[in-house]
């Protein structure tokens, strides 16, 4: 085949082998923070590949640099956080490969919600209070796909039926809402623009076990019927066993170990994933025998 020359636009590689990239390959990912007393790595060297359709889970204790290896994918770290090294590359469907660590804020902001979307940890409460919920959605369509702006008002109601939401809250208030409806009303919102990716930190936390339940299914819905490619992250193991198909366990900035959950829960390698899976409360049958006598 003629390589192409310099003038021509490399070709691009063909829909199917695009499909089979991963969605994100973090290299070598150094993040700390500077501080009186010193730099702290809060992410020391991470290397983790997202494979396209499945769901990622990153687990960990408080502390262990999962939300600032989040922050620092989606370009969002703040002073005195800086990344000292790596490379962050993601592979959208629709589009050419980019180093979310270099790409300039431009094409960034082209890719947040349409490729890459982020449910940050509390997101619950960072929703506009006077807004209705159906603005609220309209705000982000119409700021990142203007051109759909026609189909929006068909949109609103099927994306929040496919979290299970009455079309009818799109005329409510955040201080109507559960939180558990929340956290599905910005669930509907992250998927709104078909992205690739969807990132959500600690997605169950501060709800009550009963809605933490529907929370996972939902999640797992937006693989399942919208075929999104999603990352996890949460402290609680019983969340990583209920949902996820792979788990990373980060540990002082580090991953280690990193595998199918099944197996991980069965035959842990590192002593720190051990005592993670110790810590979970058992009532009955554990989390991970129950997904596993799910599929008997
Ligand atoms: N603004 C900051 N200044 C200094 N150190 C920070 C800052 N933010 C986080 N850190 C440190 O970075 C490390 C990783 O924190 P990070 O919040 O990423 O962990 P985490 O696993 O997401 O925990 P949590 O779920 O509690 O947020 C910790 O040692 C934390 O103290």
């Amino acid at each position: 085949m003629p390589r192409p020359s310099a003038t021509e636009p490399a070709p691009s590689p063909p829909a199917d082998a695009a499909q089979q990239r991963p969605v994100l390959e973090i290299k070598g990912l150094k993040v700390h923070y500077r501080t009186t007393g010193g730099d702290v790595a809060a992410v020391d060297g991470v290397d983790l590949t997202v494979r396209r359709g499945e769901i990622l889970g990153i687990a960990g204790e408080s502390g262990s640099g999962k939300s600032t290896m989040a922050v620092s994918l989606l370009r969002l770290l703040r002073p005195p956080g800086y990344v000292a090294g790596g490379e962050i590359a993601f592979h959208p469907s629709d589009g050419p490969s980019v180093d979310l660590l270099k790409v300039d804020e431009r094409r960034l902001r082209a890719l947040r919600w349409r490729a890459l979307s982020y449910l940050p940890q509390g997101s619950m409460n960072s929703m506009n209070p006077v807004m209705r919920v159906g603005d609220q959605f309209r705000d982000v369509i119409v700021e990142h796909a203007g051109q759909r702006r026609g189909e929006i008002d068909e949109m609103i109601p099927r994306l929040l039926r496919s979290m299970g939401l009455d079309p009818g809250v799109a005329r409510m208030y955040p201080h109507e809402l559960s939180g558990g409806m929340k956290q599905r009303v910005l669930m509907a919102m992250s998927i709104a623009l078909e992205p690739d990716l969807v990132v959500a930190d600690e997605p169950t936390t501060a709800l009550d076990v009963t809605i933490q339940r529907v929370i996972l299914q939902s999640l797992g819905d937006l693989r399942d019927q919208f075929g999104v490619t999603l990352v996890v992250i949460s402290h609680d193991m019983g969340v990583h066993a209920q949902l996820v198909d792979r788990v990373a366990v980060m540990y002082e900035g580090r991953v280690v170990e990193v595998g199918d959950v099944r197996q991980v829960f069965k035959e842990p390698q590192h002593p720190y994933t051990r005592s993670l899976i110790e810590s979970i409360p058992r009532i009955g049958d554990a989390p991970w025998q129950q997904k596993e006598s799910e599929v008997r």
